[in-house]
């Protein structure tokens, strides 16, 4: 009794809320009652719907379909409604209570702002984060379903959040999208441990290893890229990110996928498309956070589970060949064969598997699991981080052109000379560049984190235990009380130190990103090797980078990364590819 008497005075309040976002949902449905609805009726049902369904066509002769649609909605929505009202009622009061001084826009109860988003696409999306963020502040609450989200974008409460020893937990949804538990997914003492380990081979010899690769992967690059330099517009990432995908794979695991794949380019394909789409069904179907839902919606993924599939298949291949062929074989691992590996493997190139399976802490299993994650972690971020670099290069001419006159200052007359780690600390201003793309474009848009404790931040303001809050890095980039003129590309800008945490493409504290100074490394190598060879132009301009940003796990544009390239001389093509 008590419920329900709580639960009308909660509905009364809410009222003018409830009419506004009803009117939203009642547009949103009627666009998707013959689509969105039925498949969603299907997913529920396994079936039986559609013989349900031929059964009251047959009943409901004469009968308007688009009426049974409207009262089965209403049903539903009504059950709905009453469920989560009683079930989660405790928790959503006292999360209301903390954050009822939070700003942020008007909330339907139960659907919250899912309505408000329902209907966009990605790039509808990203633009209505944005400007609801302008609108209310740096820190905005938003309820998707029965979940609390509060964005933050403040470098003081960034820095407090991130810093935090209490709140490292990923958020749950996160892990799910990826179905993973490596070190990107995995919490507390596993994270400890595994992160530890993988931090300490990440050092600056066994990068200085990956040279090689980075180089010869990037000269692989300009030999494709020749074939499409004829100066049409063609979008860069899939060329770009085939790129990164060799490197990681190469330096993880010693083994070159293409030719592992024999030119099969599926993996690539599925690669390009798996979890593009992942946020927007976060936000569009918040029930996809119930255990339940997400097992039954695991099977519809095709994309994400072949991509999965075929990369667990690669890495269990690598590592097995790799353990067997070790001198004394796959049953001595885990022995005390440190000294004798070591020596084994130094008269070979390196790769990350070899200093995991030598440090001898991780199970084989664990260090597939590694493998895959790092490879997932790596591979788009990079080939994203390119892209937007040569895509604002080919829009300001000027500064490819001080790129280019830095590049041939560090390699002078022998300018398809491979370039080694020390060049790479010498392209100052390439780096800048980098930088300045990195703040414009921060390739990792939101960085989630689940409250474990309610925890107050530098403002005043609290965020409640099971909330999860959003570090949007986009809009601290573009704050202009950290960077004046923030809309501008402004290479010069990193002359002078700034708050740390008003700069977090990388993320930051405990869980900043285990891997930047390989990313930076690589990413320059394939810039520099790209510049030295190309001329690039942004047929559309600045405005076509803006206009299309989309927002899934990963900031891209919605129409890709289109780029004219032309060869700068015959000269500057590498002589080794000239008539490939
Ligand atoms: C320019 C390129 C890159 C950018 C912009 C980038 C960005 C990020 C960001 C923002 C995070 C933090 C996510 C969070 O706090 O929720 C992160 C974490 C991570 N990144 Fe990167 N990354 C890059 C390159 C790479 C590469 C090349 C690898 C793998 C070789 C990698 C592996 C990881 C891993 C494993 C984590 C999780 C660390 C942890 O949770 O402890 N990243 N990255």
């Amino acid at each position: 009794m008590e419920n329900v008497s709580t639960v009308s005075s909660c509905i009364f309040k809410e009222l003018p809320h409830l009419l506004e976002s009803w009117l939203n949902i009642t547009l949103n449905i009627t666009s998707q009652i013959n689509s969105g609805f039925v498949n969603i009726l299907h997913f529920f049902s396994g079936g039986w719907l559609d013989n349900s369904f031929e059964y009251m066509q047959t009943l409901g002769r004469g009968l308007n379909m688009f009426s049974v649609w409207w009262i089965l909605s209403i049903v539903l929505l009504f059950a709905l409604f009453l469920h989560l009202s009683v079930a989660h009622y405790p928790t959503q009061k006292r999360l209301r209570a903390f954050t009822s001084n939070i700003p942020g826009p008007l909330t339907l109860p139960i659907l919250g702002n899912v309505p408000t988003f329902a209907a966009c696409n990605l790039v509808q999306f990203f633009q209505k984060l944005v400007a609801t963020t302008n609108k209310y502040g740096p820190i905005v609450r938003f309820w998707m379903g029965n979940k609390l989200y509060i964005v933050i974008s403040d470098a003081e409460s960034i820095e407090s959040l991130l810093t935090s020893k209490a709140m490292i937990t990923k958020n749950a949804q996160v892990s799910k999208i990826l179905n993973g538990s490596g070190i990107t997914l995995a919490n507390n003492d596993k994270w400890k441990i595994h992160r530890r380990i993988i931090s300490s081979t990440f050092n600056g010899n066994v990068l200085d290893q990956f040279m090689g690769s980075f180089v010869q992967n990037s000269l692989v690059l300009i030999q494709k890229l020749k074939s499409l330099a004829d100066g049409s517009s063609f979008n860069i990432y899939p060329v770009i990110c085939a790129c990164t995908l060799d490197i990681i794979c190469e330096t993880v695991t010693g083994t070159n996928i293409n030719n592992y794949m024999e030119g099969d380019d599926v993996f690539m394909k599925n690669m390009l498309r798996a979890l593009e789409k992942e946020l927007e069904g976060t936000y569009k179907k918040p029930w996809v956070l119930n255990e339940w839902m997400h097992n039954r919606r695991k099977g519809s993924e095709g994309d994400k589970e072949t991509f999965v599939d075929y990369l667990r298949e690669f890495i269990d291949n690598v590592v097995t060949e790799k353990l067997e062929s070790r001198p004394n074989g796959f049953q001595h691992y885990r022995g005390n064969l440190q000294v004798e590996y070591l020596q084994w493997v130094r008269g070979r190139e390196m790769c990350l598997l070899d200093l995991l399976i030598q440090d001898d802490q991780l199970s084989v299993e664990e260090i597939k699991e590694e493998l895959c994650t790092l490879i997932v972690a790596g591979t788009k971020v990079t080939a994203v981080t390119c892209c937007f670099a040569l895509s604002l290069l080919g829009v300001y001419q000027e500064v490819q052109h001080r790129v280019l006159e830095e590049q041939e200052k560090i390699f002078g007359s022998d300018i398809h000379r491979a370039a080694t780690s020390k060049d790479l600390s010498d392209m100052k201003y390439l780096e800048q560049v980098m930088k300045e793309t990195l703040r414009l474009y921060p390739p990792v848009p939101f960085l989630f984190r689940t409250i474990e404790e309610d925890t107050r931040l530098e403002n005043g303001y609290i965020l409640p235990k099971e909330s999860c809050a959003v570090v949007f890095s986009y809009m601290t980039h573009r704050n202009a009380e950290y960077y004046p003129d923030p809309e501008l590309f402004n290479p010069e800008r990193f002359s002078h130190e700034n708050h740390p945490y008003a700069y977090i493409p990388f993320g930051g504290g405990r869980r900043i990103c285990v891997a930047y100074k390989y990313g930076m490394m690589e990413a320059k190598t394939i810039l520099s090797a790209v510049i030295r060879a190309y001329r690039i132009t942004t047929p559309g301009g600045a405005e076509s980078l803006d206009r299309n940003l989309q927002a899934g796990v990963l900031l891209t544009l919605a129409k890709g990364f289109n780029v004219q390239v032309l060869p700068r001389s015959e000269k500057v093509v590498p002589s080794v590819f000239r008539d490939g």
